[in-house]
């Protein structure tokens, strides 16, 4: 779990553009925050900036207390599921989910036991044998988070996930990311693209932040 802080933060692109101007967020550990707004207003440019994958122009990030702004976005602890980290299409789900463990060479005791609360948590059990390729959209939806979720980061970052997805899809992930945040009370800062999909998430659980 993470606390973060947002301080005056913009960002100006290299041709000039001031896609984020003075961008504040206080976060407690354990938040789960919806930032919405009109389209284009700078929820991916905030959230990739987060993330590392885009320089802080102005202003601070902080995570736990300090300062992030200089930190490798490998050393963040910061998953940004579905976009930042692709998966394998050639691999099964198993090798898929264990990736990340693998080369951090955790025992093998490790890594099964990770995958296994991953795949259950996920309904995966059936499909760790089978290879990325060959399931549908929403599987993979979900063994991307699965992967996220083995990595333990202190903040799940989500850029509108939902986007492109069929409905059933769309309700199998929202239902799937309120359970994460119900089991492990993990940080999520979730970019909606309209307040009816911010909406859609039990109100009790989180607080929409109109950007
Ligand atoms: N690399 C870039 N260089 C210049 N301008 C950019 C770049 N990336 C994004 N922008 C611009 O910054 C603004 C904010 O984009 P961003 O994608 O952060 O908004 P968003 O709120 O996530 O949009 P959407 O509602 O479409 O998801 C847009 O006008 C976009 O065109």
């Amino acid at each position: 779990m993470a606390k973060l802080s947002l301080r005056h933060v913009s960002k100006r692109y290299p041709n000039g553009f001031w896609a984020v101007k003075d961008f504040n967020l206080e976060m407690e550990d354990g938040e789960f925050v919806i930032l919405t707004g009109s389209p284009k207003c700078g929820k991916s440019t905030v959230l990739r900036m987060i993330a590392g994958a885009e320089d802080v122009t102005e202003g601070i990030l902080e995570l736990d207390g300090k300062p992030i702004n200089d930190v490798e976005p490998k050393d963040r602890e910061i998953a940004m599921v579905f976009q930042y980290y692709s998966l394998y299409k050639n691999m099964t789900v198993y090798d898929n989910l264990s990736f990340g463990m693998k080369l951090k060479k955790c025992s093998t005791e490790q890594i099964e036991a990770a995958v296994k609360e991953a795949a259950d948590m996920l309904g995966l059990e059936e499909l760790l044998n089978r290879r990325l390729k060959i399931l549908s959209e929403g599987q993979k939806k979900r063994v991307a988070l699965g992967r996220a979720i083995i990595r333990k980061p202190k903040l799940f970052l989500f850029d509108d996930p939902l986007n492109g997805l069929d409905e059933k899809v769309q309700v199998q992930i929202r239902t799937e990311i309120e359970k994460l945040h119900e089991r492990y009370g993990t940080t999520i800062l979730y970019a909606a693209h309209d307040k009816d999909e911010a909406k859609k998430f039990d109100a009790e659980n989180n607080r929409i932040l109109l950007f």
